[in-house]
């Protein structure tokens, strides 16, 4: 391509007459000619060989193994994601960890903020005016934030107005309230480095999310090391220009938050309010001695809980380390579940082996997006509309019920399924039985509804559980791998 420019010398082509060098050329201007030239000649070859490359992605991509992970948000399928990395590309699923080593810190603050919000809403309800005749509830609470509470008024030697004098009738006490002081620097940096993964985001988003190809995880491995992420040991300070360090605040704000979670006090009031902070996708609270440190390193089960919520669609590239066929290249390709989400799906419909379908039996939780709608009655209409697609006639769906623990978690407490679905009938409430009753379900949807014939295949899952996961995935790998050769005919 490039080389025309030099080659032809037909003296009547007029391209080889407008290259023709001026006659009256000076030697500086044949230099800057030549110069020219080359550098024309540079950008032609860098373009041949983009189109050499994309080219050959294309081909791979044809031959590759394509994997298409659904199901409504929350479902498990990053984390189905993140389990086939550590199983079948381990060195590069470790690479990233620093980059996780930011999510899981804000996963932790999260839980915090959410934490510091129970108490203040405690202290509002529970602050009372002394006496009556006083303003009501609301003026009340507007009084309790207000600049001047009554002991900086009585300090300063004025008596309060009547009406802003309060008690309190929570068990809350004033060392909870310094304690939520220490922690408050906590809020700001979320807020920060929330913004800087999802710069456009204009609403308050309930996890920590990233768009899909917006190269967040080389933005927070840059982060880390300006941030001062190095291995070297450092002094746990706010006050040293590590006033924006995830990393020095939580170590600063450590023994508060092990403190506040472990008390009494503070646990009774989340139980009175009903709030489970432990039901809160990306948990850690439990492990905040050992993640708010100046050394945290996450571990392989870290960066698999970690909650990060997934925005359009994300293409995942892999070349198998070990296993049948290494070496082999494998896409899968992870999707945000919301409703907004999910007409994002359908453009990848025509393309892939395999669907893993994630259906958490969750019988008695609603849809974040819209708490009307059931999150299993989503699931199965989802699936429904998934096995009947006439694109995916020919895709192997896989269903995994996930989060099999949180089911036997949810039975063990006693809650009845036929209180969230009639039609369970008497049957006998135990993680047996109601599995049973919706796997059957889903296997007459998917006998029902599919296009032409095909086998069902389906897994009891605990995704978060690396170990079960590990063995379910090398045989989910092996079908899959198995139906792709037989499809292009190899056996
Ligand atoms: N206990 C338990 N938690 C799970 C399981 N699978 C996933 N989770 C947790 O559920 C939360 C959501 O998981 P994700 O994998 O991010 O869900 P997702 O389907 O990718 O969600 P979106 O990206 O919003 O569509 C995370 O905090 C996970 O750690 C499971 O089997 N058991
Ligand atoms: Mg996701």
């Amino acid at each position: 391509m490039a080389s025309s420019l030099f080659a032809s010398s037909d003296a009547d082509d007029p391209l080889s007459k407008a290259l023709q060098p001026p006659p009256d050329e000076s030697p500086a201007d044949r230099a800057r000619r030549l110069q020219q030239l080359k550098d024309a000649q540079a950008i032609s070859h860098k373009i041949d060989e983009d189109i050499q490359e994309s080219r050959k992605a294309f081909e791979r991509r044809k031959k590759a193994i394509k994997i298409l992970l659904l199901g409504q948000a929350e479902s498990g399928k990053s984390t189905t994601l993140k389990n086939f990395q550590l199983a079948f590309s381990p060195q590069h699923f470790r690479s990233e960890r620093t980059a996780w080593r930011t999510i899981v810190q804000l996963n932790l603050i999260r839980s915090i903020k959410r934490l510091l919000e129970v108490l203040q809403e405690e202290w509002d309800d529970s602050t009372q005016p002394l006496r009556t005749g006083a303003p009501d509830k609301g003026k009340a609470k507007a009084a309790a934030l207000a600049p001047n509470p009554p002991s900086a008024l009585a300090a300063a030697g004025r008596s309060p107005p009547k009406a802003t004098v309060r008690f309190s009738t929570s068990p809350l006490t004033d060392q909870h309230r310094r304690m939520r002081m220490r922690l408050s620097p906590l809020v700001p940096i979320e807020e920060q480095l929330t913004r800087r993964l999802l710069p456009d985001a204009n609403d308050r988003l309930q996890d920590v999310c990233v768009r899909a190809g917006s190269g967040w995880k080389g933005l927070l491995a840059g982060l880390q090391q300006d941030g001062g992420a190095s291995k070297e040991p450092r002094r746990p300070s706010t006050a040293d220009g590590k006033k924006d360090d995830p990393t020095a605040v939580l170590a600063a704000c450590r023994d508060d938050i092990i403190a506040l979670w472990e008390d009494p006090v503070v646990r009774a009031v989340l139980k009175r309010r009903a709030v489970r902070l432990q039901d809160m996708p990306g948990f850690f609270l439990n492990d905040a001695a050992r993640i708010a440190t100046m050394n945290y390193e996450p571990t392989d089960e870290d960066i698999v809980r970690a909650r990060l919520r997934t925005l359009g669609v994300e293409e995942h590239r892999f070349t198998m380390e070990s296993g049948a066929l290494p070496g082999s290249e494998w896409y899968i390709y992870d999707v945000g579940g919301s409703r907004n989400n999910r007409p994002m799906w359908i453009p990848y419909f025509d393309d892939i082996q395999a669907i893993i379908f994630l259906a958490p039996l969750a019988f008695n939780l609603m849809l974040e997006e819209d708490s009307k709608v059931n999150r299993l009655e989503d699931s199965i209409m989802l699936w429904k509309e998934i096995c009947q697609n006439p694109l995916l006639a020919k895709t192997t769906l896989i269903l995994f019920l996930n989060k099999m623990d949180i089911l036997q978690a949810t039975l063990a407490a006693g809650i009845r399924v036929n209180k969230f679905v009639p039609s369970y009938g008497d049957q006998p409430n135990d993680v047996q039985h109601v599995t049973k009753y919706f796997r059957d379900k889903f296997r007459g949807y998917h006998k029902r509804l599919s296009p032409q014939a095909r086998s069902f295949y389906w897994h009891e899952t605990s995704v978060v559980d690396t170990r079960s996961t590990a063995a379910i995935l090398v045989g989910v790998r092996e079908g899959i791998l198995r139906a792709h050769l037989q499809s292009v005919n190899v056996i």
